[in-house]
């Protein structure tokens, strides 16, 4: 934005050539110990109700008391530089995917994902093959035949098996569980022993931000990589009964059936065994977060709340109906909420890159090994882009252009500042599963109920990969009378 840009020179201290360097954060130093300290509160914020946003906020107040838009800090060893995604270039960096500045993830997440996993591969080749393998899970059937299951499961946690009137729904627990079936039947059909493990791709996510303390008995890094080794074993089990007998509907199925026929984008059982396993983390816990936090921002706006209510009433779908992508097409107010409550929650707050080489981010002046971070929340929190950022506006989306473009709506140039699923070639593959299920979720409940939160205990969970409730949203639904 234009005040982040007049506010860098200010806050640089001057590089060898025409760029600055990032200023350093508050609290800035030097030397092992100053690393140490930040590693530790930055630790320590994720293991309060704060959530680690609140280190990375605090640093972009710099030394003399000014605000920036960049810092740079030393995390685990690194030196870490965190750039506004407002700041021009700095989104740039992700669109245009430059060769001298690679995906990188903290050596947690790649211990406990696996060598293989999409999210964390650096190589930009082998990166391609994997998107393409995994390609056909994100077709118009596969991504019908989704919606089917999630809308089924979805009906059934919430209208069958409802809680008594004005009874409380913990929207976590049932978010993760009903995403955890949906996304799982897509990846193995049929009778794996995946859908018994939600508990260890849960204790996954919980390790992935933790120090990695491998030897050390009941730490939660040994406790998650216990845990991925399960997982592994179960899905492995899956590949020899696929193999054996492949049916149609899952993914596992597509891979296993491209390998015998020697297709060019076959992957290894150990590349099936960590993208399965991937698939199911980057897929189940982000969206299960966002729906939570829609279901929060909903209760606080119960006006906002009748107006979709009405809109999906309006659609006059009666009796016991399946939900069609046909229908959510013509969500457009639902649509618009989705996309407002994925600004307001970013569920991934930055983006991290490694530098291979001197070069230049946003016109800061950035060294080889420096790990770039471009921050999406403080573009969705920046009022110069955002008007009235902390408040929950869906009608902030009324300008966006109508119409599609490959299948995904077209947006004004607002609408596309939003960095909640990435850009360019590292872009989110699950971004219209994610709203699929939020779209539904939504439907459903706000068709059937109306609801308030149970407990407004702001309180961020302790450690959680994405930033989350700790109190898992419980929400008291009261059902609306149809006659
Ligand atoms: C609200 C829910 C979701 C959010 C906020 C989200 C966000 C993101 C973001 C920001 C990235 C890019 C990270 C980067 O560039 O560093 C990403 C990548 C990815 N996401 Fe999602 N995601 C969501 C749901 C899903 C779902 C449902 C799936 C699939 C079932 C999925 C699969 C993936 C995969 C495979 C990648 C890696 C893409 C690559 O590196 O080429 N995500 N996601």
């Amino acid at each position: 934005s234009s005040s982040c840009k007049s506010r860098r020179r200010s806050n640089c201290e001057q590089g060898d050539d025409e760029a600055a360097f990032p200023p350093a954060g508050a609290g800035a130093g030097a030397g092992w110990w100053w690393e140490w300290r930040e590693t530790a509160w930055f630790v320590a914020e994720h293991g309060s109700g704060r959530g680690f946003y609140n280190f990375v906020q605090a640093r972009y107040v710099g030394t003399n008391g000014s605000s920036s838009c960049c810092f740079r800090t030393a995390l685990f060893g690194r030196v870490h530089v965190f750039v506004s995604a407002a700041l021009p270039g700095a989104s740039r960096v992700l669109a245009s995917d430059p060769p001298h500045l690679a995906k990188r993830y903290a050596r947690t997440a790649a211990d406990l994902l696996g060598p293989h996993s999409i999210l964390c591969c650096t190589s930009h080749s082998r990166h391609r093959l994997l998107r393409r393998a995994l390609a056909p899970l994100f077709s118009l059937p596969s991504t019908a035949a989704f919606a089917a299951s999630f809308d089924r499961r979805a009906t059934a946690r919430l209208l069958l098996a409802a809680p008594a009137p004005a009874g409380v729904l913990l929207a976590l627990d049932a978010a993760l569980e009903i995403s955890y079936g949906a996304i799982c039947e897509m990846l193995v059909a049929g009778d794996s022993k995946l859908a018994m493990l939600q508990g260890d791709v849960f204790a996954v996510t919980q390790a992935m931000l933790a120090l990695p303390l491998r030897c050390l008995p009941g730490s939660r890094f040994r406790r998650g990589l216990h845990a991925r080794k399960r997982i592994t074993a179960a899905i492995r089990d899956d590949i020899i009964r696929t193999r054996n007998a492949p049916n149609d509907h899952d993914l596992l199925s597509v891979l296993m059936q491209r390998r015998q026929a020697g297709h060019p984008d076959a992957l290894t059982d150990e590349q099936i065994e960590d993208n399965i396993l991937t698939l199911i983390i980057a897929g189940q816990v982000t969206t299960a977060t966002a729906i939570t936090w829609m279901l929060k921002y909903l209760s606080d706006n119960p006006q906002i709340q009748d107006k979709l209510r009405a809109e999906a009433l309006g659609l006059g779908l009666k009796g016991d109906y399946p939900l069609t992508l046909q229908h959510l097409n013509k969500m457009d107010y639902a649509y618009k909420a989705v996309k407002e409550s994925l600004r307001m929650a970013t569920i991934v707050s930055w983006f991290p890159r490694v530098a291979l080489k001197d070069c230049q981010v946003a016109g800061f002046h950035i060294q080889k090994d420096w790990i770039i971070n471009v921050d999406a929340r403080a573009l969705h929190y920046d009022p110069a882009v955002f008007h009235n950022p902390t408040v929950f506006d869906p009608s902030r989306f009324n300008d966006d252009e109508e119409g599609e473009e490959d299948g995904v709506k077209k947006g004004s140039a607002q609408q596309r500042r939003l960095l909640v699923f990435g850009a360019g070639g590292r872009t989110c593959l699950g971004m219209n599963l994610a709203k699929i299920m939020m779209l539904i979720f939504l439907h459903r409940l706000v068709t059937n109920f109306r609801w308030e939160m149970a407990d407004d205990d702001p309180s961020l969970e302790k450690w959680a990969m994405f930033p989350r409730l700790k109190n898992g949203c419980p929400i008291v639904l009261t059902p609306i009378n149809h006659s």
